[in-house]
């Protein structure tokens, strides 16, 4: 399912990988599995803090009980509903970084529930350690310039988890500055 979601959004953009060219952007597979237990003030506290995952593409699927907010440029948070036999699909950094800025990762966050324990069970998707990524071919000749510079995957993982999040920096680590 990963492997052809990518194909459709990469088709989107007028890219046109073979098969194993798209396997090794989503070959490795991780998940986690969070347990939110129920907090008497969320106000007070953070369930996840805002970030973006490091994947090409994350499945999520949660329980019937919310909290996930997703930030929309110049609207603030919105929050994804529970739909019953639902996943959700995120964007993650490194489908950006391929998609030369087009696709943009989904920043979230989640919030505790006052009443009710939440469990969620995202599944990540990403390239090996080993996997080099960048803009795919094409896309900074279309685009007129390079928004991301190559980087081995392995390396923008240990950035990634180098320091606390904060929102989006961690995309910052393969940024082109003076976009060219
Ligand atoms: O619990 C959720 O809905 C999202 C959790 C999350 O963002 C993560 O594990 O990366
Ligand atoms: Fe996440």
């Amino acid at each position: 399912m990963v492997h052809a979601i990518l194909s459709t959004l990469l088709r989107g953009l007028g890219v046109e990988l073979d098969e194993s060219a798209v396997t090794q952007y989503v070959e490795a597979r991780g998940v986690n599995m969070n347990y939110y237990p129920i907090c008497p003030r969320p106000d007070l506290t953070v369930g996840v803090g805002r970030h973006s995952d490091l994947a090409t593409l994350t499945i999520l699927l949660q329980d019937d009980v919310g909290g996930l907010f997703v930030k929309v440029e110049d609207n603030g948070w919105i929050e994804i509903p529970p739909v019953e036999g639902a996943l959700v699909i995120n964007v993650g950094d490194t489908l950006e970084i391929l998609s030369n800025g087009r696709y943009k990762s989904a920043e979230h966050r989640v919030i505790a529930n006052s009443t009710k324990a939440r469990v969620s069970v995202p599944l990540f998707a990403s390239p090996r350690s080993q996997t080099m990524i960048g803009p795919l071919p094409g896309l900074p000749e279309k685009d007129g310039k390079t928004v991301y510079r190559k980087v081995k995957f392995g390396e923008y993982t240990a950035n990634y988890f180098g320091a606390t999040h904060q929102g989006k920096k961690t995309l910052d680590f393969a940024k082109i500055t003076n976009e060219k």
